[in-house]
């Protein structure tokens, strides 16, 4: 149970005594079994065996450093109610931990292997590709609308799609080519050759350990990036007659792996869709909690179980083009991955006239950007350190299993009473590891967004999401953004002030990088330990040498050095004092959703489409009416 105290967040700390911190005293292994406890979903209780044998080899002799951590306790040091005990192995330093901190964990960058030549792509690439997810339980409607001219579909400049668009250029396709639907159409044939090849990218049905217990994906999300780089819009029409083929018996045939974690479900015909899918009417809408980029997400109750959910409705603002490719690939993967740190999302149901869809998902009573806007004080190092380990587990996962999420930021990180956080939004992310074209480097919002990102690089891998990482780690601290850029050009300028201008000895290559003459002040000097000093008598938040040794490998210009999601949660930050806050003992915040979370928004992060976002609110939502539209 979380600690309930409504608006009462800076008394917290004082009111938890020592004794009930102790009570709850738990070691880090613990922590993260914990973190499975409010589950009920079997995938839950799986562990991998990856997880088992670094357990065993822990439990085999590695060095523990719980009887530094507990003395460090008795003395109270940096003690926090609720903390987590240290229990964990801990090679802690005290007198220089981060710089003696050795590499922390192999190192495990899964980069992109795009191959840019065509003939190339069709030789070499091996791509054992996963398995489509099971077919929702009926999704699109019939009476979705006319399938678009090509032209129309590649005319990527009215939303996010764009972004999409810049890296598909493929004629139009039938949503029943999609792993959701039987027939595969003829830019699908042409991928044949490459599922049939090997490559690093993960087995068919196998499962990636996330290192927390977690299993993945039930199936995991598909190769539609590849397959659907043509474009961002789906006709839903059903009606396509190919062969029956399905991509996941297709796919499952191809490499025979009898290891699929769910049955792959037989084919089914695009009409079979429409089968047991709820409408939105069995839900009474109680507000508008927020409207992003894709869609208006409303707080809702279930009327047949009284359940609180969160209903995101897709926009359909270009459905005579079809249903939009990045929510079909968000929906995708949310109904695909199962983990602690996703949102959940639990079903799809269709609104009253068929044209609307929603994605029903668990509800989360803030998102960090509007809670930090609300709070007075900064989140404690602790509290810190425990949604900085659940947003690293969740992205060790997602990229484990070949996904990059390309959006993260606070707004996208969501955050119950019961201490849980959950990332959302998946609309930008796509599976990666499989031979594409190069991607776009309009991802991930202008703040939160790599270097290699803004110097044009469009090969780059789960490190674009690792820096991310790092600028929510700095904004959690300080409870503001730390590159709060206006344009690419101010960004970068912002980053390089902070951390000096990059060079080819700490970033080999980046004299070529397509923007690397960008005009900004050199700046020699690293200045980010001045953001964060040991000590500060000036309210600047403060930060260990492993904290800062942590942000600064998170914050390392040279992709191939930052750190990865893996070697980050055995971050020797996590075992020192204070130690991870329990999630138990994280604080509650009052329920802000009888508010629209937008108007709270006081500093939002520009990002390339934002003119094109707000073009779209003015148009309006299409779609049904009626209490959701
Ligand atoms: N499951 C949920 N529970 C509660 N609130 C949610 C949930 N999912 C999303 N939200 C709220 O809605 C906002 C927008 O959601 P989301 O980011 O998924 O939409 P989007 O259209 O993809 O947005 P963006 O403009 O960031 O791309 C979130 O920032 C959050 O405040």
């Amino acid at each position: 149970m979380a600690a309930g105290r409504y608006g009462a967040y800076n008394g917290f700390r004082d009111r938890d005594s020592e004794s009930e911190a102790s009570e709850k005293k738990e070691n880090l292994n613990n922590y993260k079994d914990n973190k499975d406890r409010p589950s009920n979903r079997e995938s839950r209780v799986r562990v991998s065996s990856r997880k088992e044998q670094s357990a065993a080899a822990e439990t085999n002799g590695a060095p523990r450093s719980s009887d530094s951590g507990r003395s460090r306790d008795r003395s109270g040091t940096d003690r926090e109610p609720g903390e987590l005990s240290s229990g964990a192995s801990g090679e802690s330093d005290e007198t220089g931990v981060a710089r003696s901190s050795p590499p922390v964990g192999a190192k495990k960058r899964k980069f992109s292997p795009i191959v840019w030549d065509q003939e190339e792509k069709q030789s070499k690439a091996v791509v054992p590709l996963p398995p489509p997810p099971p077919l929702p339980e009926g999704f699109v409607p019939s009476s979705l609308p006319e399938p678009a001219s090509v032209s129309e579909v590649g005319s990527p400049d009215e939303t996010r799609d764009a972004v999409v668009a810049e890296e598909d250029f493929i004629s139009t396709r039938h949503i029943s080519a999609s792993r959701w639907a039987d027939a595969p159409d003829e830019g699908e044939e042409d991928l044949e050759p490459r599922r049939r090849s090997g490559s690093s990218s993960p087995e068919l049905g196998e499962v990636s350990g996330d290192g927390s217990g977690q299993s993945g994906p039930k199936s995991p999300v598909s190769h539609d990036d590849v397959e659907e780089e043509g474009q961002d819009f789906m006709d839903v029409d059903g009606g396509s007659e190919g062969d029956d083929r399905s991509v996941g018996t297709d796919s499952e045939a191809a490499h025979g792996s009898p290891e699929s974690p769910e049955p792959i479900k037989p084919p089914q015909r695009s009409i079979d869709m429409l089968k047991g899918c709820r409408s939105v009417d069995e839900f009474e809408r109680l507000n508008r909690i927020n409207e992003g980029t894709y869609g208006v997400v409303y707080r809702a109750r279930d009327k047949k179980t009284g359940e609180i959910v969160a209903l995101k409705k897709v926009k359909m603002e270009k459905e005579r083009e079809g249903f939009p490719l990045t929510s079909l690939r968000e929906i995708n993967i949310l109904l695909s991955f199962h983990h602690p740190s996703i949102v959940d999302v639990k079903e799809v149901v269709v609104g009253s006239s068929l044209d609307s869809i929603f994605m029903v998902m668990e509800y989360m009573e803030h998102d960090l950007k509007a809670l930090m806007e609300t709070m007075k004080q900064p989140f404690s190092q602790s509290e810190v350190k425990c949604l900085m380990l659940q947003l690293l587990e969740g992205a060790k996962y997602l990229h484990d299993n070949w996904v990059l999420h390309r959006d993260l930021k606070t707004s996208n990180l969501l955050l119950n009473n019961r201490g849980e956080l959950k990332i959302c939004d998946f609309g930008l992310s796509r599976q990666y590891g499989s031979p594409l074209k190069p991607y776009t480097h309009l991802v991930v919002t202008l703040w939160y967004r790599a270097p290699e990102l803004l110097l044009g690089v469009k090969e780059y891998s789960t490190a674009i999401d690792m820096w991310s990482l790092g600028c929510i780690m700095a904004e959690l601290l300080a409870k503001e953004p730390l590159f709060s850029g206006k344009t690419e050009i101010d960004q970068l300028d912002k980053i390089y002030r902070i951390l000096g201008t990059p060079n080819e000895r700490i970033w080999p290559g980046f004299a070529k990088l397509p923007k690397a003459r960008i005009q900004t002040v050199k700046q020699p000097y690293n200045k980010l330990r001045e953001k964060f000093p040991p000590t500060s008598f000036s309210g600047r938040p403060t930060l260990s040498e492993a904290g800062f040794d942590l942000l600064n490998k998170l914050l390392t210009f040279d992709p191939e050095k930052r750190i990865t999601a893996d070697a980050a949660l055995k971050h020797e930050w996590f075992r020192e004092v204070p130690l991870p806050k329990s999630k138990d003992f994280m604080p509650t915040f009052p329920a802000q959703n009888a508010q629209d979370r937008r108007v709270r928004r006081v500093m939002k992060s520009p990002d390339p489409l934002e003119e094109l976002r707000k073009k779209e609110l003015q148009q309006g939502e299409l779609g049904t009416g009626g209490l959701f539209g």
